[in-house]
C-alpha cells in the first residue's frame, strides 16, 4: 500500500538551503479530511497528491474505505447506520488499521504529508486523529469540504455511483439510490468543524470553494497546500498545449535563442485555429490563450488570437529553460564543448542545471504560478515550448522526474486535456504540416533528427 521510497534529493527545494530559506527538514503532515459522502474529499485529496508530487514532496493517501472494502467490499447503506453496532465496530478497524499504517509510513522516513481520506465526521473522531498525531509530533490539517449546492452534490452521487468499487456491477440506479441513504446516515451524526475545534490548523471548503474558511495555518508547506486546495473548481473544461510551430532554430538543430518561425512553421500558425475548432470547442466557450514571452510562440498564436477574438497573455514563466551558456548550440557543439556537463545533464536531466542556466526542477518552480492559475481557470491554450510543456503535461499526468525531461513532444500537434475526476483524458490533434523532430534520446549522438515525414 505504500508508495516507493522518493530518492533524497526530490524534496530538496523544501529544505534548509532552498531559495526560501524554508526550515522543514523534519515537517510532517496529516491532512485529515472531513465531510459527508460526495463532497469530492477524495478528488481533492487526489489532485493535492499530484500537485505535492510534481513539486517534490512525497506524499500518500491513506483512504479508510481501501482499508473497509477488505472485509465488506459491497455494503449496503445499512452497514453505515450510527445505530448498527456491527457495522461500527468494523469502521472503526478500518480507521485504525489505516492510521497505524499511516505513522508508520511517517516513522520510516517515506514522506511529509499524509492524506487521512475519510468522512471523519465527529468531533470525537478528530480529537482522536489530533491526539495521535500531535503525541508523534506530526502537525494536523483538517480540510472540510461542505456543500449544499445540489447540482455538485449530483454530480458527485453520479461520479460515485460509476466509479467506487463499493457499487461495481450494481445497477445505477440502485447504487444511486443506495449511495443517497448512506449519506442520510452519516448525517445523523455528522458535526461541521466549528468553534469548539478553533485550536485546530484547519480549511473549510463551502460548495467547492466559493467560500473558504481558514484557521491557523502554521507552516509553509501547509499554506502552499491550503493556496492550490483553495484555487480548485470542478467547472467542465479543457486545456489545449501546443509546442510554437518549427522555428528556424529547430531548423538548424540549435537549442534555446529567440528565433522567428520557419516557412512551415507559419503554416502552422496558419492552421491553428482549425485545428482547435478541430478538436471540439464548445461553441461559444470561453477560452485565454497563453503564450510565453519568446517571438516563436507568440508568432504561433498570431492567427488564432486575430481570427477569434480570445483573450491572449504573454508569460514569462512559460519561456523555455534557460540552457546558459549552451543557448544557440546544437547539442553535438554541447558534447563537444562541454563534455562532462553533457553526460551529467544525461545522467541526470530533471536536476541538471546548465551553467548559467535552469534545471527542469527550476522550470517547475517557475511553473508554480502557472498551474495555480490554471487550476482557477477554465479553458485555456497554452502555446509554448518543449521543455516547459514537460513540465505541465507531467504535472496532469502525474508523471516522474525520471520520465519527463525525456518525452517525446512532436512538433505540430495539439494536445487537448480534459481533466476528470479521477484522471485525465488526452486527446491529439496533428496538423499534416511536417517539421524537424527536435527530440533527442538519452546518450544519442546529440543531433536534432529530420522527422520521417518531412
Ligand atoms: O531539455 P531538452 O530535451 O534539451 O529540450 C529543451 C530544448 O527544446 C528546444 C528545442 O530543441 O525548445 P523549443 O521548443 O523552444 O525550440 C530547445 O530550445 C530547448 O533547449
Amino acid at each position: 500500500m505504500f508508495a516507493p521510497v522518493p530518492r533524497d534529493h526530490t524534496y530538496c527545494f523544501y529544505r534548509k538551503t532552498d531559495k526560501f530559506g524554508v526550515q522543514s527538514d523534519d515537517t510532517k503532515i496529516c491532512v485529515v479530511m472531513v465531510g459527508l459522502p460526495a463532497r469530492g474529499k477524495s478528488l481533492i485529496a487526489g489532485k493535492a497528491l499530484r500537485y505535492l508530487h510534481w513539486v517534490g514532496i512525497p506524499a500518500q493517501i491513506f483512504n479508510v474505505g481501501t482499508y473497509r472494502r477488505m472485509d465488506t467490499p459491497h455494503p449496503a447503506a445499512g452497514f453505515f447506520d450510527p445505530s448498527n453496532p456491527e457495522g461500527e465496530r468494523m469502521r472503526r478497524a478500518a480507521v485504525q488499521a489505516a492510521r497505524s499504517d499511516l505513522l508508520k509510513w511517517f516513522k520510516e522516513g517515506r514522506g511529509v504529508v499524509a492524506f487521512l481520506d475519510a468522512t471523519n465526521s465527529t468531533k470525537a473522531r478528530r480529537a482522536w486523529i489530533h491526539k495521535c498525531c500531535h503525541d508523534k509530533g506530526i502537525e494536523t490539517l483538517f480540510v472540510e469540504s461542505t456543500c449544499d449546492s445540489e447540482e455538485i452534490i449530483m454530480n458527485n452521487i453520479l461520479e460515485v455511483k460509476t466509479t467506487s468499487p463499493d457499487y461495481r456491477g450494481q445497477d445505477p440506479e440502485v447504487a444511486a439510490q443506495d449511495f443517497r441513504n448512506r449519506i442520510r446516515n452519516y448525517e445523523k451524526i455528522y458535526e461541521t468543524i466549528d468553534e469548539s475545534e478553533k485550536s485546530y490548523t484547519y480549511v473549510k471548503l463551502i460548495n467547492v470553494g466559493s467560500t473558504v474558511v481558514i484557521n491557523q495555518i502554521k507552516d509553509y508547506i501547509s499554506s502552499r497546500l491550503v493556496y492550490y486546495i483553495q484555487n480548485l473548481h470542478i467547472r467542465p473544461r479543457s486545456i489545449w498545449l501546443s509546442r510554437h510551430g518549427e522555428s528556424e532554430f529547430n531548423l538548424g538543430s540549435k537549442i534555446g535563442g529567440d528565433s522567428d518561425l520557419s516557412v512551415r512553421g507559419e503554416a502552422y500558425a496558419r492552421a491553428l485555429p482549425g485545428l482547435l475548432k478541430q478538436s471540439g470547442i464548445p461553441a461559444g466557450a470561453k477560452l485565454i490563450i497563453w503564450t510565453s514571452t519568446l517571438k516563436r510562440t507568440i508568432q504561433t498564436a498570431r492567427h488564432l488570437a486575430a481570427e477569434s477574438g480570445y483573450e491572449k497573455l504573454e508569460w514569462k514563466a512559460l519561456d523555455e529553460l534557460d540552457s546558459g551558456v549552451c543557448d544557440g548550440l546544437t547539442y553535438e557543439e554541447i558534447a563537444e564543448r562541454y563534455p562532462q556537463d553533457f553526460a551529467a545533464r544525461d545522467e541526470d536531466k530533471y536536476n541538471y542545471r546548465y551553467r548559467g542556466g535552469e534545471s527542469y526542477r527550476d522550470v517547475v518552480i517557475r511553473l508554480e504560478p502557472i498551474i495555480m492559475e490554471l487550476e482557477r481557470s477554465e479553458n485555456v491554450i497554452i502555446v509554448t515550448h518543449q521543455a516547459v510543456l514537460r513540465c505541465i503535461y507531467a504535472y496532469f499526468h502525474n508523471m516522474s522526474q525520471e520520465q519527463s525531461p525525456w518525452m517525446e513532444v512532436p512538433l505540430h500537434t495539439l494536445i487537448k486535456l480534459t481533466p476528470h475526476a479521477y484522471g485525465t483524458e488526452e486527446q491529439r490533434f496533428k496538423a499534416n504540416i511536417p517539421a524537424v523532430s527536435t527530440w533527442r534520446s538519452k546518450g544519442s549522438s546529440a543531433k536534432h533528427q529530420a522527422s520521417t515525414d518531412s
